[in-house]
């Protein structure tokens, strides 16, 4: 048996008592919500790290931008050529060599800027899709109530919109950033070979922009977070208008209610209009830039001209490399609000990994839910487990579980037993490396990642989808559908179809809305008619298992805690997961017991019985005190300090 890498913890399914991760990492900032934000370094760290992985296709992409640059530069070099033959009279032919030169350079420049932009788009596409599975896989091994604390929904808002700003800006703002970036070098090295003093003149624009990018970065965050809080506020005054029409009717209170939706309308419109009113500063500064920097090129190249040093065409080609950088220099500084906006979802995205790296779960058990979940479902490897001699004791209360020894055949179904407070979810929570045994091992046939459900009900904000696939990011809708009907949740299925419709709409409003105003919540989901049930939030937790597609499963009083109208749907769900899977439950009702291939009876921290049902009721013992008293619910609810 190999030893257990360290257990991973499925997000959803971890309790309160097992929370390790409240503080934040070393370097990492705690922010106002429950998931830490990296800090710079950090991120800096992981997207360097990211992209030294990549580095044969971030070496092509530099390769091609910087060819695009210098190809660009022909155009301009043609074109000062032209002035200059025209002005030495030279004939037509030779003109014409020129056009067609000018021509070449700039179809060259832009098969390069393509190539390196599609190149560049895959390369950012790899980049993020890897970030977002090491998200998610980090979300798997946070407690649940950091994964979602039922206020913020950070986690799902951190996955779905920090994702999509940093794709955005990996889609467009990269592409531009580089090709600015690099038109700037080689512009800067063009005009520095025609003559050192007109790359000085052109660089007299770079304080405006800098002065001007300063400017706006200082306030943008600040005026454009607003705009989205008034927008927000808004949002909700119109829909607590509609949603509570007949209350407002019926209390009389419709002017009121008017005058608060016009009040944050107001607000609203204020707030783009000061955003604007930051665009319009910026773009002064931009203009004024540009302006200053030509003038001076065209004034530096009169009077070097004059003197002889060059000729009026080399000035022209000066002024017209200058010029061609107007657009992406202008497109880098108008992106630098989707850099900050970036920036700043990768360091939220790079806090969720900060904060679980504390977390014992080591990150190739993460890889390894992954590949368990890639595998056909006829191929999954029935996966024994074996205690020795585990003991873990709280440091808290010195309560705990001491020389556990205990064989989990692959593919069993194993049932711990034994009074409240006996030691049966310590003995889970081992198994499912929420805790580390302070002696003994753990092992398990192959390397692979239990998942852990436990009794504690927890309803996600967000779309089911979404919730569901925190178990396994890149299931697409069959999968989630498929999982939720195996775990007898046919109900979710209509809303997470509409859903993803929604989701379609919604990328098809925004690819055909370029920046203008949609309507506010246009496309989103549906939501339930009614709040979940216990029961249909424990159905929800089975089918997020049931999508994990985990070898061995822990179900820790799965339906303990669901009312009695439930219990036969949620029952059914866990039938479902345990199927062809091994099974470590802890059992509350003696009708579960029997389900099992081994009963495991615990009491006062340590095994005490173990054997098939029938022959522990044969044995004299615990268990078969259990029986004869017959009591119902199994575990009594006495005693034992927590
Ligand atoms: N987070 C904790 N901190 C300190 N002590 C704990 C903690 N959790 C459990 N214990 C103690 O460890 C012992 C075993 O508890 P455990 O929860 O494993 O029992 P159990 O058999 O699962 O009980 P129940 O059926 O009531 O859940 C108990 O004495 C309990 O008080």
């Amino acid at each position: 048996m190999a030893d257990r890498p360290a257990a991973p913890l499925p997000a959803a399914s971890q309790p309160a008592a097992t929370r390790p991760t409240e503080t934040a990492p070393s370097g990492a900032r705690a922010s106002a919500t429950t998931l830490p934000v990296a800090a710079p370094a950090q991120v800096r760290a992981v997207v360097l790290d990211a992209v030294r992985l990549r580095r044969g296709r971030a070496a092509a992409v530099a390769v091609l931008f910087l060819l695009a640059s210098a190809a660009g530069l022909v155009v301009p070099a043609c074109l000062g050529a032209i002035v200059d033959g025209v002005t030495d009279g030279a004939g037509v032919p030779v003109l014409l060599r020129w056009v067609a030169g000018a021509a070449l350079g700039s179809l060259g420049a832009a098969g390069a800027a393509l190539a390196g932009a599609r190149v560049l788009t895959g390369l950012v596409q790899d980049v993020l899709a890897s970030l977002r599975e090491d998200v998610f896989a980090s979300a798997m091994r946070l407690p649940v109530g950091v994964v979602d604390d039922g206020e913020t929904s950070d986690l799902l808002s951190r996955v779905t919109g920090d994702v999509d700003a940093v794709a955005e800006a990996g889609g467009d703002v990269a592409p531009t950033l580089l090709s600015a970036g690099f038109a700037v070098v080689v512009s800067v090295g063009a005009l520095t070979a025609i003559d050192p003093w007109l790359a000085l003149a052109g660089l007299s624009c770079a304080p405006c922009y800098v002065v001007g990018a300063r400017a706006f970065l200082r306030r943008s965050r600040i005026v454009f977070g607003e705009v989205r809080v008034r927008e927000a506020a808004r949002s909700q005054a119109v829909l607590e208008a509609v949603e509570g029409m007949e209350t407002v009717t019926a209390l009389g209170e419709q002017e009121q209610a008017l005058a608060r939706v016009r009040r944050r309308a107001e607000d609203s419109i204020r707030g783009q209009v000061e955003g604007v009113r930051l665009r319009n500063r910026l773009f002064r500064w931009i203009n004024g830039g540009e302006a200053l920097g030509l003038v001076a090129i065209l004034a530096t190249g009169f009077v070097l001209s004059s003197a002889g040093s060059v000729s009026v065409g080399m000035v022209t080609t000066a002024a017209l490399v200058f010029h061609r950088l107007f657009g992406p220099v202008g497109q880098l500084i108008f992106g630098l609000d989707d850099i900050q906006r970036a920036a700043i979802g990768l360091a939220r995205l790079v806090g969720v990994i900060e904060a679980a790296a504390d977390v014992p779960a080591a990150r190739q058990v993460s890889a390894d839910a992954e590949t368990s979940r890639q595998r056909p479902p006829g191929e999954r490897r029935p996966t024994g487990v074996e205690l020795r001699d585990v003991t873990f004791r709280y440091p808290t209360s010195g309560r705990g579980v001491s020389g556990v020894t205990l064989l989990v055949h692959p593919g069993t179904a194993v049932a711990l037993v034994g009074t409240s407070g006996s030691g049966k979810s310590t003995i889970a929570r081992v198994v499912a490396g929420h805790h580390e045994p302070s002696s003994g091992t753990v092992a398990f046939d192959h390397p692979t990642t239990p998942y852990y459900v436990s009794q504690e009900l927890h309803a996600f904000r967000g779309s089911i989808g979404d919730s569901l696939r925190l178990a396994a990011p890149e299931a697409g809708d069959d999968e989630v559908v498929a999982a939720l009907l195996a775990a007898g949740a046919d109900w979710a299925v209509p809303t997470v179809v509409a859903e993803s419709e929604s989701e379609r709409a919604d990328e098809n409003a925004s690819a055909d809305d370029a920046g203008g105003l949609s309507a506010p919540g246009a496309g989103a989901a549906p939501q339930g008619t009614a709040p979940l049930d216990e029961g249909r939030i424990q159905q929800l937790a089975i089918a997020r298992a049931i999508l994990a597609d985990p070898e061995v499963v822990i179900l820790d009083e799965a339906t303990a805690d669901v009312g009695l109208q439930h219990r036969a749907a949620v029952e059914a769900a866990v039938t479902a997961l345990r199927r062809d899977r091994t099974v470590i439950f802890v059992a509350h009702r003696l009708q579960q017991v029997v389900t099992a291939d081994l009963v495991v009876v615990v009491a006062d921290g340590r095994v005490v019985q173990q054997g098939t049902h029938d022959e522990l009721l044969r044995s004299e013992g615990a268990y078969s005190d259990f029986w004869q008293a017959s009591a119902e619910p199994l575990v009594a609810e006495t005693s034992a300090p927590r």
